[in-house]
């Protein structure tokens, strides 16, 4: 089995810089030079980790592909984030195994991860076991994984739902407004889940400005996710703005 080599390089992170910026490399996005490219300039700018993964990215070689691509030369790791099986793939250093707690459909709950697990294993991949709830509605991940979505305004589900995740022992909860979301997750929220909850608190969907960013970071989240600002052009430059504020919001 993989150690835990990842969670305590997060971990230690957090220590260094209070709370930390990852970067989602859509597989089916970016090809596999623009990707490569991409980690690495994220990488100096003070990126804690690579996540990569779509919630339909079913092309496995494709995503094999840009993981062995990117990770040359690299030093942050690349944390796999499936939106199915075919999510999970070879020569990343750990991936978000995730349960979509609040779906309909028990596939994203349980089977997909019993499908899956044999795979991680074989690959040596760190699992980190990870609470993914879905906030709001009309997204990808939403719409893919059959979510109820939690509405917005209501903090106190969410935070119920995180606290179940620590009794059932995961060490992680992303909370997702979903890729591209129009409205992101609200500071409020953010702070209602951190006092239920004890470990690494992921929030992503709809981020790109450093005002947001910082707000959720006062608000206790300890890494933020941002895509599509990336996707849709944004700059190397504003990033940088934007992993400073993250770093230096608590
Ligand atoms: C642990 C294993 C093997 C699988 C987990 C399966 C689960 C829980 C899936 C959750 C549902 C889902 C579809 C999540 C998608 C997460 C994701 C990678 C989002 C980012 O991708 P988008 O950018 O939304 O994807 P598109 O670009 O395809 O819209
Ligand atoms: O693409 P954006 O909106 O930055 O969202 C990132 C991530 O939370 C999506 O799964
Ligand atoms: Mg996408």
């Amino acid at each position: 089995m993989a150690g835990d080599k990842v969670e305590s390089f997060l971990k230690s992170e957090l220590k260094k810089k209070n709370a930390l910026l990852f970067v989602l490399i859509d597989s089916e996005v970016s090809n596999l030079e623009a990707s490569s490219k991409l980690a690495k300039d994220v990488e100096k700018i003070g990126a804690s980790a690579i996540l990569v993964g779509g919630s339909s990215a079913t092309d496995q070689i494709e995503m094999a592909q840009v993981v062995k691509g990117i990770k040359k030369g690299l030093k942050i790791p690349i944390i796999l984030f499936p939106g199915n099986v075919t999510g999970v793939v070879p020569d990343a250093d750990a991936i978000l195994f995730s349960s979509l707690m609040n779906s309909e459909n028990p596939y994203f709950i349980t089977q997909a991860q019993a499908l899956g697990a044999p795979s991680v294993l074989k690959f040596g991949l760190e699992p980190l076991p990870t609470a993914y709830l879905v906030i709001g509605d009309g997204t990808s991940a939403w719409f893919v994984g059959s979510a109820r979505g939690i509405p917005f305004e209501k903090p106190k589900i969410a935070a119920a739902y995180s606290l179940a995740a620590q009794f059932l022992g995961m060490r992680f909860v992303y909370l997702e407004a979903g890729s591209g979301a129009k409205t992101n997750v609200t500071p409020e929220m953010v702070q209602t889940v951190r006092h239920a909850f004890n470990g690494f608190l992921i929030v992503g969907g709809g981020i790109k400005d450093e005002k947001t960013a910082a707000s959720l970071v006062k608000a206790g989240a300890d890494a933020l996710v941002i895509g599509t600002f990336l996707e849709k052009g944004g700059s190397l430059t504003k990033l940088e703005k934007i992993a400073k504020a993250i770093q230096s919001s608590k």
